[in-house]
């Protein structure tokens, strides 16, 4: 499942199968929780006593009633279940209420509900599962008061971790968890959220299990499958989207890209008849003496993508020690602006990627200016972006065969309003549910003011979007789970999460091999989001093909084994 959802998508979704008459929202909660229950056997089949003891913990909305009802099916597998609800069950929505109800009507004895506080919590004696479905994809806010304290307790900080992280499955996101953002509303360092080691999402997946805290916080992460696929393919064709406009790839547990996102992978790959100029010819630009090492890595990996040439384009100072390190690499003096747009013009040259080690000054700027002046394929990376930031007439000349790769750092300097949305409010905005109805109204109002001025919170995934909006180019948000965007919308996390975790590519220089895959998938003449994803996906996999230990230089000879996998027959 590639697609990714918002909080507000799924419900679209979710309403329109509804209106239908396709199915009932009950339906929807019975298929949710018999979707978690299946999901709790699988995950801990044969690790069970034979008569289990769950607890579930309940809210006050939806995700409650997925709780009541995966309740009853635990229960009807001769499970002994308690159910802890936080809030009246008078007050629970519909569909919750009567799965509250017929959970109740097992009797004092077996459908007993208790008060969901603290002390309750702790009381009740160990339980083999914990099912959290306190907040679904309807937290609207930071958790306050009673409930804080229990989700700050499930989250460990009482040292509690290991009793529940271990024994928990979280229903849809874990609590605490924004679905959208991945960020924990009220807590910038995630610790106020459930920590989950399983957790089971409806339909599609959501933003926020791939960004941010989330694939610390979920633990693995399942799909089901209930029964809204036709529905979600009207909503899309009804809003006039494509139905991949925003998709997580590769899909959860698809290793080999020509099943998932890739089906064309050999076409873009192989390298047909022609010479070496019909495969294209990139040109990286380096810095002065003695730093000329991030650009050379940007060009091997440019060369090993397959671009027919490289060419590095160095400061004349620093033409010789260049040319003692790389055999296959052309070098071009390249001393100023001028220099660069006569090298530019000569229509050899297909692709340029400046920024890796690059510098800051005078001359650099003038780099940045005349390649963008150029029109043709360029990505800009590290010091270029930093450059731009300081200098809003060269962001200005910003195209649409641009293709941007900033860290959050360099993200954050370029486009300092979009990135500032990334920040948490005010603290004292934070609901407090032990005020007076009177502060809480007030920080209601306060914290609704805030969220019209700013639009609801924001995530790196609508950052990277936004900030391709404005300026024109694809933006490439680098991290852990890297958003790529287009200037049209469409937009693609790409995950090093979940079964894709490659720690170890966070080293020094990495970067800049990325913007040497990218840039030598550009001269090759992919289109800027194109070349964004499949360096991303490349990148990855040199990563996870070579394992701990890997340092930046090594990527760029992992590559040939990469490809080989992907153009395997
Ligand atoms: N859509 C689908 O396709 C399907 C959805 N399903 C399930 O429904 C879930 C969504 O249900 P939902 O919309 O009722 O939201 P949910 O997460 O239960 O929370 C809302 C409640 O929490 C409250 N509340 C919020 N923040 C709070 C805070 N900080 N502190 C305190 N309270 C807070 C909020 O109060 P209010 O903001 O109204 O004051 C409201 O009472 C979804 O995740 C999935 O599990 C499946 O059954 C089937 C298919
Ligand atoms: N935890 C992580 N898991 C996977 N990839 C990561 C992680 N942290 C960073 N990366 C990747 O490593 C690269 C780091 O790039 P960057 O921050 O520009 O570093 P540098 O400038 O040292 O090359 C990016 O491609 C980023 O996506
Ligand atoms: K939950």
């Amino acid at each position: 499942m590639s697609q990714l959802l918002t909080a507000a998508e799924m419900r679209d979704v979710e309403a329109a199968a509804i209106a239908t008459g396709e199915v009932t929202g009950a339906e929807l909660m019975a298929r949710a929780g018999a979707a978690v229950v299946a999901a709790i056997r699988a995950e801990w089949e044969g690790e069970l006593p034979t008569q289990p003891r769950a607890v579930v913990l309940a809210g006050p909305g939806n995700n409650g009633g997925d709780g009541f009802a995966i309740a009853r099916g635990l229960r009807d597998l001769g499970w002994s279940v308690r159910v802890l609800l936080a809030g009246q069950a008078g007050a629970l929505p519909p569909d919750a209420r009567a799965q509250h109800d017929r959970w109740a009507a097992g009797g004092a004895a077996r459908g007993a509900v208790l008060p969901l506080t603290l002390e309750t919590l702790r009381d009740e004696p160990a339980a083999d599962i914990y099912v959290d479905a306190l907040f679904g994809i309807g937290l609207g806010r930071p958790l306050g008061g009673d409930l804080a304290r229990v989700v700050a307790h499930l989250a460990g900080a009482d040292g509690t971790l290991g009793l529940y992280q271990p024994r928990m499955v979280a229903v849809d996101v874990p609590s605490g968890l924004d679905a959208d953002s991945g960020r924990v509303p009220g807590d910038p360092a995630g610790a106020a959220a459930v920590r989950a080691r399983l957790t089971v999402t409806f339909d599609s997946p959501k933003p926020g299990h791939y960004l941010g805290h989330g694939p610390d916080l979920c633990g693995r992460l399942v799909v089901a499958d209930i029964g809204l696929a036709h529905a979600r393919a009207r909503q899309g064709a009804a809003r006039g989207l494509a139905p991949a406009r925003t998709r997580v790839v590769p899909p959860l547990g698809i290793a080999d890209p020509r099943r998932s996102v890739w089906p064309d992978i050999a076409g873009l790959l192989t390298k047909r008849q022609g010479h070496k100029y019909q495969h294209g010819h990139a040109m990286v630009l380096t810095g002065g003496v003695g730093r000329g090492g991030a650009a050379r890595m940007a060009a091997k990996a440019a060369l090993r993508i397959g671009a027919g040439a490289v060419t590095l384009g160095c400061p004349p100072a620093a033409v010789l020690e260049s040319a003692s390190h790389v055999d296959a690499l052309m070098l071009h003096r390249v001393p100023d602006a001028a220099a660069l747009t006569e090298a530019l013009s000569g229509g050899r040259i297909t692709a340029l990627c400046l920024g890796p080690g690059l510098g800051t000054g005078e001359r650099e700027a003038a780099l940045v200016g005349a390649a963008l002046d150029w029109g043709g394929a360029v990505l800009l990376d590290a010091d270029a972006i930093t450059l731009m930031a300081g200098e809003a007439t060269l962001a200005a000349k910003l195209h649409d065969r641009c293709l941007l790769t900033p860290h959050p750092g360099e993200f954050r300097r370029l486009f300092p309003d979009i990135a500032g949305r990334l920040d948490d409010p005010d603290p004292s905005l934070r609901y407090d549910e032990a005020a007076d109805a009177d502060a809480q109204a007030r920080s209601r109002a306060a914290r609704e003011d805030l969220a019209a001025q700013r639009g609801p919170m924001m995530s790196t995934l609508d950052a990277a979007r936004e900030a391709a909006a404005h300026c024109g180019a694809t933006v490439l948000l680098k991290g852990p789970a890297t958003a790529i965007a287009a200037p049209s919308g469409a937009a693609v996390v790409h995950r090093a999460v979940y079964d894709r975790a490659a720690p170890w590519l966070a080293t020094a220089g990495a970067g800049d091999v990325l913007a040497g895959l990218a840039c030598g998938l550009l001269a090759r003449g992919l289109a800027p989001p194109v070349a964004a994803e499949l360096a991303a996906q490349i990148h990855v996999d040199a990563a996870l093909s070579f394992g701990p230990g890997l340092t930046a230089e090594d990527l760029p000879r992992q590559v040939p084994q990469v490809l080989a996998r992907y153009l395997a027959p």
